[in-house]
């Protein structure tokens, strides 16, 4: 039984223009411990999928899918309340601006406390001893001190450290980290991908990285899935996927890679599916 499987989602939204469909059959599977990597350009419905699969999109959605089942439990079938419930103590999501997802009138060691209240059974000390505990698993120096900060006297690189530790706190079975380095510093992203993936091998979490860069997917990913507006282009596992990119999509992210350039300017996606991206347009209309 596979951690989470998603099958045939589609999720469409009314707006004041007509219906809009952001997703269009697509499927994920994640196993415990494993990283499966969402890659796609802007708007392509990676983030959509998630909120979807949690239910938290606007009742403006439509979503129906043949399978939603995480651990077993067929997610369709349960109320807003009831899922929120499972997925409350299972998955947790780490968002793109780690600032802005934080509460600026609380200090971070209390946003902990009460994530751990909320989700525990720990008495005041335990909890105490715990977020400690934590700040210093996510590499925040002078966790007794920091404790006290609010997320505006840190850095962003430590505001994702805080989120992450937040994710974290209740062993989630998945962690859905949604573009988590895109808003850091170069220097920074690579020091929170690897804390990502080391606290996913220690807990043997399964991991879904949302995200655009494919360096980001050939450093962390097991699994990549690759989507073009709103339609799954391409599944594969990750060395199969760099070495013999299927999909013409696929083959047009890894030429646009810096590394891949070969003449004076950096080929762009749109260079190379100008004809594709067309004739996904009419698909769609
Ligand atoms: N509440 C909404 N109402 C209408 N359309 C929406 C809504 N939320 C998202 N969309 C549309 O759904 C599409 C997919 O959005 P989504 O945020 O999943 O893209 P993404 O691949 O995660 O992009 P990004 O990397 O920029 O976050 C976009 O065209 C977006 O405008």
């Amino acid at each position: 039984m596979s951690l989470l499987q998603i099958r045939n989602l589609r999720v469409e939204f009314d707006t004041a223009a007509g219906p809009f469909r952001a997703l269009d059959g697509v499927d994920y599977t994640v196993e415990a411990g494993e990283v499966l990597a969402i890659v796609g350009e802007s708007g392509s419905g990676k983030s959509v999928a998630m909120l979807a699969m949690m239910g938290l999109l606007p009742d403006s959605a439509t979503v129906t899918a043949d399978e939603m089942s995480f651990e077993g439990v067929d997610l369709r079938s349960l109320s807003t309340a009831q899922r929120r419930k499972v997925i409350g103590k299972d998955i947790s999501m780490i968002f793109q601006e780690p600032i802005a997802s934080l509460n600026p009138c609380f200090t971070v060691g209390f946003q902990l406390l009460e994530t751990l209240k909320a989700h525990t059974d720990l008495n005041r000390r335990q909890r105490r001893d715990r977020v400690i505990e934590l700040l210093t698993a996510v590499g925040i120096p002078e966790p007794e001190r920091r404790v006290n900060a609010f997320p505006h006297q840190m850095s962003g690189g430590q505001c994702q450290r805080v989120m992450i530790a937040i994710a974290t706190a209740c062993h989630p079975k998945l962690l859905i980290a949604d573009e988590p380095t895109t808003a850091l510093d170069v220097t920074i992203q690579k020091q929170i991908l690897d804390l990502l993936t080391g606290l996913q091998r220690d807990h043997g979490m399964g991991l879904i990285m949302i995200t655009h860069d494919m360096g980001v997917v050939a450093e962390t990913a097991d699994r990549v899935v690759v989507q073009y507006q709103g339609k799954q282009m391409e599944t594969a596992d990750v060395l199969t996927l760099f070495e013999a990119p299927e999909h013409p999509y696929t083959r047009a992210l890894l030429s646009a890679l810096p590394e891949n350039a070969t003449g004076d300017r950096l080929p762009t996606v749109s260079d190379y599916t100008e004809a594709f991206a067309s004739e996904q347009t009419e698909a769609r209309t």
